[in-house]
């Protein structure tokens, strides 16, 4: 899936078939290049392999830096050095004259007494031994000076001197030293071999007794170190890439900068790891132009480029035979994520689009022109449109299965549709993407569906039964959902709809049971943690593909910074994909002024009824624990005193506006306010009080009430 991003945007190969099919042309892009830069790149790419072949510590350019200062200082250090090495050598031998070890020992067996003529004996042995020696050693050293021309003695002075020097060197934590104040851990120092183990070993990824294997050695380049390494045979890859942060820390590095891998295929196995570390955070780099803001056309059968890998490895998004799911908190790039799978159908003139736009801005505004059904926002009028166009998707589900079912084996060899079937007006099945932002606004409608009925079924109940129905049975009909919520949570797209969609793309979030509740169960064990990621990280998230369908990992997630795509450019390219519409005569529904809805045949209406009941059933249990898991942490902290946790800092005391704590973890305030009081944290004697500044009283808490209730659960 992941393939390498070349220094442009990726050709963006357009086959736009004529009605019969046929591809009509091809467009390639590329770059040229002078012969000089040619050339320039050669040398760049030789030199980069020489460096790679060089022991770790030499490939860093700090590391290298650091080590000529410490050998040009050595002069300077050596003196020092040689006057602490024979500090410790006269010690050294004071204690041997005195015999301290003896000394020391009888001492504290209380047997000094009885030992002390022995000890004065050796001591006065020693004391005329070293008296001897000195003598004889000054005496014959002046002879052997007088009769050698003095090389030799500088040579055996100068080996003295180094010895002394080795002994007086300084030794950071030993006893008796001071530790010093270095620089940080260097990179370059960690990647040398037993030093990585001990990472490793630290992060609590292999055994203490436990060694790795380098497949492939360390190797820095402009971007990062990297490397292939073997765990020990009793150990996995998946459990190492869960334990990501404890190794970057091991590491010395932000999470961020750290990429796990493991190697699959032929090439690995289920201990073999891919280790990737950035130089400099990999996500804070400007965002690439998406390669669709240009594209003249698409063919949504391809997956569409979605953005990159923190490598740079360009990620493409499948969009046939799965439906999306995008989540965050609010100003994350959720919208923007969304527009790219829709403008690559808007630019794919054979594909009908349906896009219901639950924030009623102009975000989407554009796919007006090419929708086939489009709804502005989440006024109850439109959540009803809604209903009735999802109900006319329903049907034509149905009516596509039964035609399938007719069709010739060589045209339909699976019971589902194929590039052909949705390329030919005859058979009238295109590809079709429902797409519909903050999803909850219509999930969320308590209006009851028949004012006759006022206990019946609600709107929103009735939008989810539809689109479950279709993101269920519609696939294999050629019918994707796109849908984006900033309230990702079990209570407002129940599991039965939630599991249906099998791609997951989970930006910014503000705990793993969020996190969790749109890449699915497991996936915070297993390492995936959108709530890790960083505010700054706009349009960054953890993609995953959990249905199987498509070439994403169902196992691992893959991080990807999004590619980005302005409004300016995706209305040019509704406006490309509505004159291509108009060429190949598929411009249909609202936006050629035809808004009749189909009916919904009372069979189909049965057989959605009769899929909610069964899964509303069956999932009732499921639901309730996904609920409880979202309402409180591993630590049986309700989620908001769990979120606030982590934004109260230690020094805060006395009052706060509830809206500035709401607004940090990224709630609404009234509910923020409710959940207070659902976790027992104790209001103030005057709950509305004037504070920082504020003109009007406004609702406050007390921090040390937060504290307090955090203590008691
Ligand atoms: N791929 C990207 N790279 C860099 N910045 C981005 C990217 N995608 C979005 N952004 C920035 O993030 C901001 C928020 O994006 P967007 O409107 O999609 O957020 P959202 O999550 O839909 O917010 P809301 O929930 O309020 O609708 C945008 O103004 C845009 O500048």
């Amino acid at each position: 899936m992941a393939q390498p991003l070349p220094d442009e945007a990726p050709s963006n190969l357009v086959h736009l078939p004529t009605a019969a099919g046929e591809p009509v042309r091809q467009v390639l892009d590329g770059e040229l290049v002078t012969e000089a830069e040619y050339q320039r790149t050669r040398v760049g790419r030789a030199v980069e392999a020489a460096r790679s072949c060089l022991p770790a510590r030499w490939q860093d350019n700090a590391a290298v830096v650091d080590m000529t200062r410490t050998v040009a200082a050595l002069p300077l250090r050596y003196p020092g050095a040689v006057a602490r090495g024979s500090v410790v050598a006269v010690r050294a031998w004071w204690q041997w004259v005195r015999v301290s070890d003896w000394y020391a020992a009888a001492k504290s067996t209380d047997t000094l007494a009885v030992r002390w003529p022995e000890i004065a004996a050796v001591r006065k042995r020693r004391a005329l031994l070293t008296l001897t020696g000195t003598a004889a050693g000054g005496l014959g050293g002046g002879v052997w000076w007088w009769l050698s021309d003095g090389v030799t003695v500088v040579a055996v002075a100068g080996v003295t001197t180094l010895a002394l020097a080795a002994v007086g060197q300084r030794r950071d934590g030993s006893p008796g030293r001071q530790a010093t104040l270095g620089g940080a851990r260097s990179l370059a120092m960690l990647m040398d071999g037993d030093n990585l183990v001990e990472a490793f070993r630290a992060a609590g990824a292999i055994g203490k007794a436990e060694r790795l294997l380098l497949v492939e050695r360390p190797r820095n380049d402009t971007s990062g170190w990297s490397m292939v390494l073997d765990l020990p045979p009793s150990r996995k890859a998946s459990d190492v890439v869960s334990k990501r942060e404890a190794l970057a820390s091991a590491l010395a590095v932000d999470e961020v900068r750290l990429i796990l891998e493991r190697v699959r295929g032929d090439a690995g196995h289920a201990g073999r790891i891919a280790v990737w570390i950035g130089h400099s955070d990999p996500y804070a780099r400007p965002p690439v132009v998406s390669p669709l803001a240009t594209a003249e056309g698409w063919d949504l059968w391809r997956p569409v480029p979605f953005g990159r890998t923190a490598r740079g490895d360009r990620v493409d998004l499948p969009v046939v035979w799965t439906s999306l799911l995008i989540g965050a908190i609010p100003r994350m790039g959720k919208t923007y994520a969304a527009r790219i799978p829709v403008t690559a159908a808007a630019l794919d003139p054979f594909v009908r689009l349906i896009v219901a736009d639950g924030k009623g801005g102009k975000d989407f505004r554009p796919f007006e022109r090419v929708a086939h059904r489009f709804i502005r926002d989440a006024r109850t009028a439109s959540a009803l449109r809604l209903v009735a166009v999802l109900e006319e998707a329903a049907a034509d589900v149905e009516d596509r299965f039964s035609r399938l079912a007719e069709m010739d084996d060589d045209l339909c060899p699976e019971s589902k549709v194929t590039p052909d079937i949705t390329r030919d007006p005859d058979h009238a099945m295109p590809l079709t993407v429902i797409a519909v932002d903050e999803i909850q606004n219509y999930l969320e409608n308590d209006t009851t569906l028949n004012p006759e009925e006022p206990r019946g079924k609600r709107v929103g109940q009735r939008i989810c039964d539809l689109l479950t129905f279709i993101a269920k049975t519609g696939p294999a009909a050629g019918y994707s959902l796109v849908l984006a919520t900033q309230k990702p949570d079990g209570k407002v797209i129940p599991d039965r709809l939630r599991g249906q969609l099998g791609t997951r793309f989970a930006l910014k979030v503000m705990t793993w049971q969020a996190s969790e509740t749109i890449l699915g169960a497991g996936t915070y064990k297993a390492g995936m943690d959108a709530s890790k990621l960083l505010k700054a990280h706009k349009g960054v998230g953890l993609l995953l593909g959990a249905d199987g369908e498509s070439d994403l990992s169902a196992g691992e997630s893959v991080t990807v910074a999004t590619d980005l795509l302005g409004i300016a450019q995706i209305r040019a390219a509704c406006e490309r994909g509505r004159a291509l519409r108009e060429q190949t005569g598929t411009l249909t529904g609202d936006a050629a002024g035809d808004t009749a809805l189909g009916e919904l045949p009372p069979e189909v209406a049965a057989l959605i009824e009769q899929d909610a009941a069964v899964a509303s059933t069956i999932s009732s249990d499921q639901a309730r624990d996904v609920v409880d898991a979202e309402l409180v942490d591993d630590t049986g902290l309700p989620e908001v005193l769990a979120l606030l946790v982590d934004v109260v800092e230690d020094h805060e005391r006395g009052l706060v506006a509830v809206s500035e704590l709401a607004d940090r973890i990224g709630w609404d305030p009234k509910r923020f306010g409710e959940a207070l009081r659902t976790a027992h944290v104790k209001r103030p004697t005057s709950p509305r009080q004037r504070v920082n500044g504020s003109v009007q009283p406004v609702a406050v808490v007390e921090f040390e009430a937060i504290r307090a209730a955090v203590a008691s659960w």
